[in-house]
């Protein structure tokens, strides 16, 4: 498959939102990633539904919308009604979880399942068929700015052993956590699909010029 970045918004100058998202998109981003934190499930907190419907009417690129709240179901049409085209939850958080992505489904809205750097690629195993997507967190979620930690990339190995297995090669595989110019090309060797970065893309000098970067070394 093309390969895709999926910068996120979590690092962008929330000061002037509506021109950063207007430069990624310009810069050839192919996804933007809106990371929603409760102050719960994850020691901090974002934005929710209604910046991301502002932000709906600002861009035509897909919002991949990563829920890092506690019980997701009872506030997920919120996510799917401001208009969310992926969303993604933690499968700790969730009680009925193929209930869950069934819903976020039937929808229209494509779905991931999220493991955190020490969830094993195993708890996929009777739910990897329905998805649309799994991402791996290559940091502890909740901030933006940590550094990668190399052992996840065993679990690339091991998620695309299992999506063999099972003969599901429409589940794509994403990656998020300290993803940057200088290992992004490992990353994606590795057999990463889906490429999200916040601070290697907002912090640096030139926005426009990291996003073709990345891109092009995917
Ligand atoms: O989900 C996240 C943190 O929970 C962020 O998307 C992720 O960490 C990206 O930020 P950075 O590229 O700066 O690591």
């Amino acid at each position: 498959m093309k390969k895709l970045l999926a910068p996120s918004l979590l690092s962008a100058d929330f000061l002037h939102l509506e021109d950063q998202i207007r430069l990624t998109e310009e810069a050839g981003a192919d996804i933007l990633h809106l990371d929603i934190m409760d102050g719960h499930y994850v020691p901090n907190l974002t934005f929710g539904p209604p910046l991301i419907e502002k932000i709906r009417q600002l861009t035509d690129l897909p919002l991949d919308v990563h829920l890092m709240i506690t019980n997701p179901e009872e506030t997920i049409d919120m996510y799917i009604d401001a208009g969310a085209d992926w969303i993604s939850v933690h499968p700790e958080t969730v009680r009925h979880l193929h209930r869950l992505i069934s819903h976020i489904k039937d929808q229209n809205v494509k779905a991931g399942v999220v493991l955190n750097p020490a969830t094993p690629v195993s708890c996929l195993q009777d739910i990897l068929p329905v998805l649309d997507y799994v991402l791996l967190m290559s940091v502890n979620p909740g901030f933006g700015g940590q550094h990668f930690i190399p052992d996840v990339l065993k679990k690339v190995d091991a998620f695309l052993r299992l999506r063999e297995q099972q003969a599901c090669p429409q589940v794509k595989l994403e990656m998020d956590g300290g993803i940057n110019r200088a290992n992004i090309a490992e990353i994606s060797k590795a057999g990463v699909e889906i490429f999200v970065a916040g601070s290697a893309i907002y912090h640096s000098e030139n926005i426009a010029e990291t996003i073709l970067f990345m891109k092009k070394t995917l």
